[in-house]
């Protein structure tokens, strides 16, 4: 099945995936703690203003975790001391689903040591709730947040676990690893 990008995130651990039909060449490149979506060198240029986005940010000991531009004003209002709730609910809105071929959703999660919260935007709904345990959303078919067994604790293991997971076309993953600190990892396909 192919379900486009998605999260899994639960309290302490999360991931992003990047799964394409239309844009493979890409990679998460670690910019200090920011994971960042970029194309591949050899990737043909392209005008689509969502393909390139930081995926991965950190908000004082928490991370943010999502598919488009909309990570950052979630993690700048989390810096300012919004709930995980208001803040993905106030970027999700703001910039609502992207004017593409497919109304793709915004998805994204916050992801703290003991909390976790997830939100995605569609055509027809805005819906952010607290989750307690691993909660997958994706940008298709599987657009209604539901509990998901993951079992990684760490960040590769959660890196590997979402790439390999038996969606269709894989491009590359991030984890997300929250305790006293918050540790990141990627795995690129390409590599
Ligand atoms: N975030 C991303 O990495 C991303 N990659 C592709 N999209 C959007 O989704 C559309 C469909 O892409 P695809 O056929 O690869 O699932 C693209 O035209 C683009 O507008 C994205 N936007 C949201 O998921």
């Amino acid at each position: 099945m192919y379900v486009g990008r998605f999260i899994v995130v639960g309290p302490g651990v999360g991931a992003y995936r990047v799964s394409s039909r239309s844009f493979p060449n890409r990679r998460i490149v670690d910019r200090e703690g920011t994971l960042t979506v970029a194309p591949t060198p050899d990737a043909p240029e392209t005008d689509n203003p969502y393909v390139s986005y930081n995926c991965v940010r950190e908000s004082e000991g928490r991370a943010v975790l999502g598919n488009g531009s909309h990570v950052d004003p979630v993690t700048e209002k989390l810096d300012m001391g919004y709930p995980a709730r208001d803040a993905l609910a106030t970027a999700l809105l703001s910039l609502d689903y992207e004017k593409d071929d497919y109304d793709t959703p915004r998805i994204a999660g916050v992801v703290a040591a003991e909390t976790a919260t997830v939100g995605i935007v569609r055509r027809d709904a805005l819906v952010v709730e607290d989750v307690s345990e691993p909660t997958l959303v994706a940008t298709y078919e599987e657009d209604d947040p539901r509990a998901f067994e993951f079992a990684a604790t760490d960040a590769d293991a959660a890196a590997r676990e979402a790439y390999d997971l038996d969606f269709e076309h894989a491009v590359c993953a991030a984890g997300v690893a929250v305790d006293d600190a918050v540790r990141t990892a990627v795995v690129n396909g390409a590599d």
